[in-house]
């Protein structure tokens, strides 16, 4: 059986060395999952409410943990995370805090997967998805609010689309990442690195976009196979309100689309995220006409893994892809909803990491069993690592 008998949670550090929520959940017959949340720096205005770590756990420990215990089967996905919300009793997680939401929701997903003796993936729907793997799009440069000094766009990602295999694909964004770091040095650029692993020199982007280049073209001719590159651009975060600001100057809205529609044809970028503000549907709308035929154009902040706001975004036509982040929503059933419209809308699902993680790999789960073509989830390091070796070793054995 797998009644949630226990739930137990704690703090535990997350890869900046903050607090975040990690759950326990035991079953009847001895089914257990763990699971821990992770944090965003750049997170978008219209995210679920991510609680001091403390006082979540304290919360979710008053109002979620006696409606569970010995009332919900693990199995059950979707009781669940009902019971989460009505926990909760706010539209946003706001009452036990998102971070201790999705640490309980994954946890108990592992625990049902646990009792069945099932891969995750696999309890989680993922026995017929088909044998397609995501692409992980690998973060090699990077600065924004993930680095002091460095770029004004948060993210280069590596992407390798034509890999024949993830494991391919999970060396060749490694081999990109080594060799971005010997084109600076050949350059004279010393750095270090950003939040998710990513270097982060203090470069301009226009700098950036050579580094990248070079180093891609280098291991695409190495690997054999097209490795591409495209941006996060978390364009949110350079608005002020009125016009984008750069380092070197500011555009203006109709700037800002003609900006980026020009970097997608100059680099034959295969992915933009967030190029736009959140509150920005028509910009997105307008640059999805100019080049959604060629990119992914793909809504981080706009669309936060909420199905309202994707709902409105495929009524206005801005975007073609979404990412999805579980902890932006609060629970995994919320993610699954936000995958399912996307896709019957021809919408790519991006799965994703955040900044500030754990070794936890639900999201390599998660994006396997909804053949999610791409994955964001880091290049090196080892929470970033826990993801990607889980990939290699769900694709050996799937
Ligand atoms: O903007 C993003 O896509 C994410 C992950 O790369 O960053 P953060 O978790 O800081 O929001
Ligand atoms: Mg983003």
């Amino acid at each position: 059986m797998t009644l949630v008998t226990e739930l137990r949670l704690r703090r535990v550090l997350d890869s900046r060395g903050n607090p975040t929520v990690e759950a326990e959940v035991t079953t009847e017959s001895g089914g257990f999952g763990r699971a821990a949340a992770p944090s965003g720096a750049s997170t978008g205005e219209y995210e679920a409410i991510e609680l001091p770590a403390e006082e979540a756990i304290a919360a979710a420990r008053e109002r979620a943990v006696p409606r569970l215990e010995g009332q919900v089967y693990a199995g059950d996905q979707r009781s669940v995370d009902r019971v989460l919300r009505e926990a909760d009793d706010t539209e946003n997680f706001g009452g036990i805090g998102a971070n201790s939401a999705v640490a309980i929701s994954m946890a108990a997903a592992k625990a049902g997967a646990d009792m069945l003796g099932a891969p995750l993936y696999q309890h989680l729907g993922g026995a017929f998805r088909g044998d397609e793997f995501p692409t992980p799009l690998g973060n090699v440069i990077g600065g924004g609010e993930h680095a002091a000094d460095a770029t004004d766009i948060q993210e280069f990602l590596a992407a390798p689309v034509g890999a024949p295999s993830v494991a391919d694909a999970v060396f060749a964004n490694a081999a990109v990442h080594r060799e971005v770091h010997d084109v600076l040095a050949e350059r004279g650029i010393a750095c270090g690195k950003g939040d998710e692993g990513a270097w982060a020199p203090s470069i301009d982007d226009a700098e950036a976009f050579e580094v990248c280049e070079e180093a891609v073209s280098t291991v695409e001719d190495e690997v054999g196979f097209e490795v591409g590159f495209g941006l996060d651009v978390a364009a949110s975060e350079l608005y002020d309100g009125d016009a984008y600001q750069y380092q070197d100057g500011e555009r203006t809205l109709d700037e800002q689309v003609a900006y980026i529609a020009d970097l997608v044809e100059e680099y034959d970028l295969v992915y933009v995220e967030d190029p736009l503000d959140e509150d920005d549907y028509d910009g997105f709308a307008d640059l999805t006409d100019r080049v959604g035929d060629r990119t992914l154009v793909c809504g981080d902040d706009l669309f936060v893994t909420n199905t309202e706001r994707l709902s409105t975004g495929i009524e206005r036509g801005a975007a073609n892809s979404i990412l999805v982040k579980p902890n932006q929503i609060g629970t995994l059933s919320d993610a699954f909803d936000a995958i399912e419209l996307a896709v019957e809308h021809g919408y790519a699902p991006v799965v994703s990491h955040r900044s500030g993680e754990t070794e936890d790999t639900t999201i390599a789960h998660l994006a396997v069993a909804t053949a999610a073509p791409f994955i964001k989830t880091g290049a090196v390091g080892g929470e970033r690592t826990a993801k990607l070796n889980e990939l290699v070793r769900i694709e050996e054995n799937a």
